[in-house]
């Protein structure tokens, strides 16, 4: 284990020092853009104001002989656009530790836009061992190629071992922004018998026990919710931001909803998004409702400094609804700077 005293301390002479603090920014959707399809990529310019944060994939759904168009694809269209104007992020998502395309995905990418670049996703992270590489390699490039802000890293939550590891994932770097559950390859990697894109499955219910003849209720549960809270607990206990991943049923909008909604309510910051109709869907949900903020408002109000018990509505508030508020608050806060529609209808000073 690192000396703690050490673990702020750059990895490479030159690189930047790490952040003590996440940079604090709206991240509702990481929206995945396929940077080697030259239509989707002429979009970025104009996309980039309508999300908060543009992903270059290169990884899964590149096939193998469009990785080296994806990188060039990548490096142009971040050259091409000024993200910080409209206060939205970059990042990418370079392939996996064990491809023959990562060297080659971060030199070139810290290289020609390593300054503009705001987090790097890794996926398949099974251990702390996968961050601490990364780390070392982010530092070394970017000392040699002069960038001063450090560059964060994003684990997709994907494997079983990567569950089995996700407190120490959490907690391997200071350069750690946050994970994302990956329910693809994670299914894969279980031996989940499902082939869908994350999402529930009709299959995945209980039922109640029998009572005559009458018919017995049943209802789907959630599959997702036991590793979907193990990464909240283990992200929000180490400073650094949840995610859910991909909803790959484009078609069905109620459903990718109600699995966005469960992950917010849990505790996520945001999710994926892959396709330009999942946008609004993220908007919507990783936004607080205004009744609800204009609730948390009243109790931060009714306790300017945050302690004691008062009655609102026949509801008990004391410290720890405080604290719940107050994550609303902010988060309603966050959300109006960025949006003037909600701004106008959540009138927070
Ligand atoms: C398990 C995982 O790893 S998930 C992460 C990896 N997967 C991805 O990154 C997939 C990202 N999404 C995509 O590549 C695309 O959405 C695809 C290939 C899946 C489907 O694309 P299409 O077949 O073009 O879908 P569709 O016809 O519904 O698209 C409608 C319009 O939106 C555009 N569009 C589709 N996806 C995107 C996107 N991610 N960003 C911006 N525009 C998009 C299309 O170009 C199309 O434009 P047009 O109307 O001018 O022709
Ligand atoms: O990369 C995402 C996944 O679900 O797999
Ligand atoms: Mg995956």
């Amino acid at each position: 284990m690192k000396l703690p005293r050490r673990f702020f301390q750059p990895l490479a002479t030159g690189a930047p020092a790490p952040f003590r603090e996440l940079p604090v920014r709206l991240e509702r959707m990481i929206h995945f853009v396929p940077p080697h399809n030259d239509k989707v990529r002429a979009r970025v310019p104009e996309l980039a104001g309508t999300v908060d944060v543009v992903l270059g994939n290169l990884e899964d759904a590149v096939p193998a002989d469009q990785k080296e168009a994806a990188r060039k694809g990548f490096v142009a269209m971040a050259q091409a656009t000024d993200f910080a104007a409209t206060g939205t992020g970059l990042w990418t998502r370079i392939n996996a530790l064990n491809s023959p395309w990562i060297l080659d995905d971060l030199f070139t990418i810290v290289a020609e836009v390593g300054s503009k670049l705001d987090v790097v996703m890794v996926p398949k992270v099974e251990g702390p061992w996968d961050i601490h590489y990364i780390d070392q390699l982010l530092a070394q490039l970017e000392a040699r190629h002069g960038v001063t802000k450090p560059i964060l890293v994003h684990a997709i939550l994907e494997t079983a071992e990567g569950v089995a590891n996700v407190d120490a994932i959490a907690s391997a770097s200071p350069r750690m922004h946050g994970m994302s559950l990956g329910p693809a390859d994670l299914a894969a990697s279980r031996g989940m018998k499902t082939t869908r894109v994350g999402g529930g499955h009709p299959d995945y219910r209980v039922i109640a026990d029998p009572a005559g003849d009458a018919p017995r209720a049943s209802a789907q549960q959630d599959l997702w919710h036991y590793t979907i809270a193990r990464m909240v607990d283990a992200c929000m206990a180490n400073g650094i931001k949840a995610f859910y991943g991909p909803f790959g049923d484009f078609s069905d909008g109620d459903a990718c909803e109600a699995q966005f909604r469960n992950a917010f309510l849990m505790g996520c910051a945001g999710a994926w998004t892959l396709h330009p109709s999942q946008v609004a869907i993220a908007k919507r949900v990783f936004a607080p409702d205004p009744a609800e903020v204009a609730f948390a408002a009243r109790i931060v109000e009714a306790m300017p400094d945050g302690t004691g018990a008062v009655m609102l509505d026949g509801k008990m508030q004391d410290d720890a609804t405080w604290k719940q508020a107050k994550v609303i608050v902010d988060l309603a806060k966050l959300v109006a700077a960025k949006d003037p529609e909600l701004a106008a209808v959540y009138k927070l000073g």
